[in-house]
């Protein structure tokens, strides 16, 4: 089994060191191959997301990807920018489902910036549409305002949509994954302003009708936001598009302690996949070795579990991410009085050796 290793800018290559560890302490016969991605890759050849970079990860059985991005890339035109290749590979790779899983571990209660009592016992998760919406929608840029009070001036424009097919696919995706978990599916949308998300809502309705063991629920976006800092433990599954699903994972990462912690799977039809942290680069901790590793470590337990099939694997990882957080071991991201600060790389080195007990 091959598996393309992207560890692309900031935190990116010192998180996914860890979690190569992690992978190659399996006794598995994994071949992983390296390549440049984000600024790395523009630094390399030129472009964020390499030609070879790119047949690398279409060829191999699955993709561990770090992250990408760093402030001095900022001024680039956007083609050149790092963070087109992660939107790329997910274009590419037609990684339209994005799983991200916000579970609290026991042991994180005092981590989290809620009260214990409204976090204990989370496990939501979050999927996300990744390869729609206004992130991909044509027309964009910037151009002369044609009409209305502005005319004339320069405007920004971007342009919101989803095809049927899109929303329906994610949709199946949701109504089978709540089937395997709570059966609530709560669809988020902003249909109350947007004809996008009014259609979006519909078609999950209609989709609904084959599911009728799960309940639905819809939210506007707003709300979801509120109610995932004021109760979040009334979720099961949550689907939303790509843009509103960005903005509700990285607030549902603090309800597990940090967005350290908070691991993703971006699926295609086939569960062939892309795992990585849900996170960024972190420049402003990148290169210190105080990183959080663990959300990379859990997304290559994923990974074992989605695109592998070994899920007897993934159980080991996550088995050993709960031990070393029974030890109290805690990089600073997730540290509290009475609890041992460690670094990215003993953290990592813990994961593995509580693997092998
Ligand atoms: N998928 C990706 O590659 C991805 C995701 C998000 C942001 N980005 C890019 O990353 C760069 C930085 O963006 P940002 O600062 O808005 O978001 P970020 O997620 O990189 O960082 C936000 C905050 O969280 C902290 N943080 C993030 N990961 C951490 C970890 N593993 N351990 C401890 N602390 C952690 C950072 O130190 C920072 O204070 C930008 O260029 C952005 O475009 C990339
Ligand atoms: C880096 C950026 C393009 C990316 C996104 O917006 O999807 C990130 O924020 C994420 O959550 O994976
Ligand atoms: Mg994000």
């Amino acid at each position: 089994m091959k598996i393309a290793i992207l560890p692309g800018d900031g935190i990116g290559p010192e998180i996914v060191e860890q979690a190569v560890h992690v992978l190659k302490a399996l006794d598995e016969q994994f071949e992983m191959e390296t390549a440049p991605v984000g600024g790395a890759g523009y630094e390399a050849s030129g472009h964020p997301l390499p030609e070879a970079t790119l047949k690398l990860a279409q060829d191999a059985d699955a993709v561990l990807f770090g992250s990408v991005g760093d402030w001095k890339y900022d001024t680039l035109e956007r083609a050149l920018r790092p963070e087109q290749a992660i939107l790329g590979l997910r274009k590419n790779l037609k990684l339209f489902a994005n799983l991200r899983p916000a579970i609290l571990y026991p042991e994180l209660a005092g981590a989290s910036t809620l009260k214990p009592e409204v976090v204990s016992g989370l496990d939501i998760l979050i999927i996300r549409e990744l390869t729609g919406d206004i992130y991909f929608g044509q027309p964009r840029g910037v151009r002369e305002c044609p009409d209305g009070p502005f005319k004339g001036e320069r405007e920004g424009f971007d342009t919101m949509r989803y095809a049927e097919t899109e929303i329906r696919r994610i949709a199946h995706v949701a109504f089978q994954t709540a089937q395997k978990r709570g059966k609530r599916l709560t669809s988020v949308d902003k249909a109350n302003v947007l004809e996008t998300f009014q259609f979006w809502k519909d078609i999950v309705t209609d989709v609904h009708r084959e599911y009728p063991d799960v309940a639905l629920d819809h939210m506007y976006v707003d709300n979801a936001a509120m109610q995932l800092v004021r109760a979040p433990k009334k979720f099961d599954v949550i689907v939303t598009g790509n843009m509103f699903g960005d903005i509700l994972s990285d607030a549902a990462a603090m309800l597990t302690g940090s967005i350290g912690m908070l691991p993703s799977a971006s699926l295609d039809a086939n569960n062939k996949g892309l795992y990585e942290p849900s996170h960024g680069s972190a420049p402003d901790i990148a290169g210190k070795g105080i990183a959080n590793p663990l959300a990379t470590i859990l997304s290559a337990a994923m990974m074992l579990r989605y695109s592998l099939n070994k899920a007897e694997q993934a159980d080991r990882i996550e088995a050993a991410v709960k031990t070393v957080l029974a030890q109290g071991l805690r990089t600073p991201d997730i540290y509290e009085a009475g609890t041992t600060k460690v670094g990215t790389a003993e953290m990592g080195q813990a994961v593995v050796a509580a693997l092998a007990r």
